[in-house]
């Protein structure tokens, strides 16, 4: 991979459709404008253009856009081309692009990570932005949009300039002083400067529920065979999404059903039933069903009518829902009874899961949003109450400042500002090509 390359990928989703995006970045935009589309039109304006191949042959009708850098997405020179989304409109207009020198499609996540290389954005901005691709539900879209916005940069970024402001103290105390220890009123200005950043982290930390929401909240279906776990799967994705049927043993795989419990993202997943089974299909989906159950944020124990034979998997929450209420209703051992064929029951369960969620979720506007971040402020932190607790103990400053200076750099990484190549093409090749 290149990175003087001109690159160029389709930015909208593959398929057929009415309009296809092609976004073009790098130094050889201009005169691939210049060429396939007879001209290059005012910065940022869209016109339509003939699109045309090597040979002079009309390749489509196309709205282009011309978008000069550093003022791009990329901060280098760029171009749209928003064509017809036909397969075989699209298939031509891309082998013209890749018939120009030094100019060949983008990889996953390219075109961000030249706009982060150009200091267009800081990595915790792109970390908003993947994640706004990804969004499923509103409370996800709300979160990654403020992270996007540069609420976690901005955060991130005031507070290492504290921290800075605070090495600058204690380095200028190491001019004042002789025997490298620090004057009384400067140490206690450093320690008041540190007491506080170390609050505010302890505050941002003990948030939590940014990663949760991010990832969803995953709730496992668990019971005996024939407790009704796939009929609740169909009732909350609504769709008829497994098999149903009165034979004990019918479903072996682990179905996996991301639902929109009002805006907040909920991953359900429908399981064997357990029971010990000679057949080596079956004991390998009750052998996932319990694994499944044991990583869940929340697993709900099934029970039917006809017995609660049978105990559930080990799980860090577990709500006992009764089913076929419309068959039974007078059992008293379960949190909720529905009837997933009648409904009955329904709205109730919703609740609970909505406020299961809730609490998993925290407010919804936690600042972090990936262990990244925590581990990154987890580091500062530490490095913080060393350096507080060597200014108490009256330690020597060189070490005081190296902690200090190692809490600056755990802060630069979330917004990327120190040297992580590493984090970077992990980061990068999660991106969908053409963003
Ligand atoms: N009356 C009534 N029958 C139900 C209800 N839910 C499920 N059933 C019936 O119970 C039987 C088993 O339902 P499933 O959803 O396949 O049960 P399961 O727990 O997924 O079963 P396995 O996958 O075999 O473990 C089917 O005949 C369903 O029609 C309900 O709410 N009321
Ligand atoms: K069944
Ligand atoms: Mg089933």
């Amino acid at each position: 991979m290149r990175s003087d390359d001109t690159i160029f990928a389709p930015a909208s989703g593959y398929g057929r459709a009415a309009i296809c995006v092609i976004r073009i970045s790098g130094r050889g935009s201009r005169f691939i404008l210049e060429t396939i589309a007879g001209g290059v039109p005012a910065p940022r304006r869209l016109v339509l253009r003939t699109l045309r191949g090597p040979e002079g042959e009309p390749l489509d009708q196309a709205l282009v856009a011309w978008m000069p850098g550093p003022e791009s997405f990329t901060g280098e020179d760029q171009v749209e081309l928003h064509i017809h989304g036909g397969l075989a409109t699209r298939a031509a207009v891309l082998k013209a692009l890749g018939a120009f020198p030094d100019c060949r499609p983008a990889e996953a996540g390219e075109f961000t990570r030249r706009a982060f290389l150009n200091g267009r954005m800081d990595l915790s901005r792109v970390e908003g932005l993947a994640d706004l691709i990804d969004a499923e539900t509103e409370a996800q879209r709300r979160q990654a949009l403020s992270q996007l916005e540069g609420r976690l940069g901005q955060a991130a970024e005031a507070w290492r300039e504290e921290i800075l402001q605070a090495l600058a103290l204690l380095e200028a105390s190491l001019d004042f002083s002789d025997e490298g220890d620090v004057p009384e009123g400067l140490e206690r200005e450093v320690a008041r400067r540190l007491e506080a950043l170390r609050d505010s982290f302890a505050k941002v930390l003990a948030e939590g529920g940014g990663e949760r929401l991010r990832e969803g909240l995953t709730v496992v279906l668990a019971g005996p065979p024939n407790a009704g776990k796939s009929t609740l799967l169909n009732a909350l994705a609504k769709r008829d999404v497994a098999i149903v049927s009165p034979v004990a043993g019918t479903t072996r795989d682990l179905i996996e059903v991301h639902c929109d419990l009002n805006g907040l993202p909920v991953a359900v997943v429908d399981t064997a039933g357990l029971r010990e089974s000679s057949d080596p299909v079956e004991r390998e989906g009750v052998a996932r069903a319990r694994a499944r159950a044991e990583r869940a944020d929340l697993v709900l124990w099934l029970v039917p009518p006809e017995g609660t034979d049978g105990e559930p998997p080990p799980a860090r929450r577990l709500l006992r829902v009764g089913t076929k209420a419309d068959v039974n209703r007078t059992r008293r051992d379960c949190d909720v009874l529905v009837s997933a064929a009648t409904g009955e029951g329904m709205p109730e369960l919703l609740q609970r899961l909505e406020r299961e969620a809730e609490a998993a979720f925290g407010t919804g506007d936690a600042l972090l949003t990936r262990e990244r971040h925590r581990r990154a402020l987890e580091r500062a932190q530490a490095a913080i109450r060393t350096a507080l607790d060597l200014l108490e103990r009256r330690g020597p400053v060189e070490l005081t400042a190296e902690e200090v200076r190692l809490a600056a750099r755990a802060l630069g990484e979330i917004t990327g500002r120190v040297d992580v190549e590493e984090m970077l093409d992990r980061l990068f090749s999660s991106f969908c090509i053409g963003k």
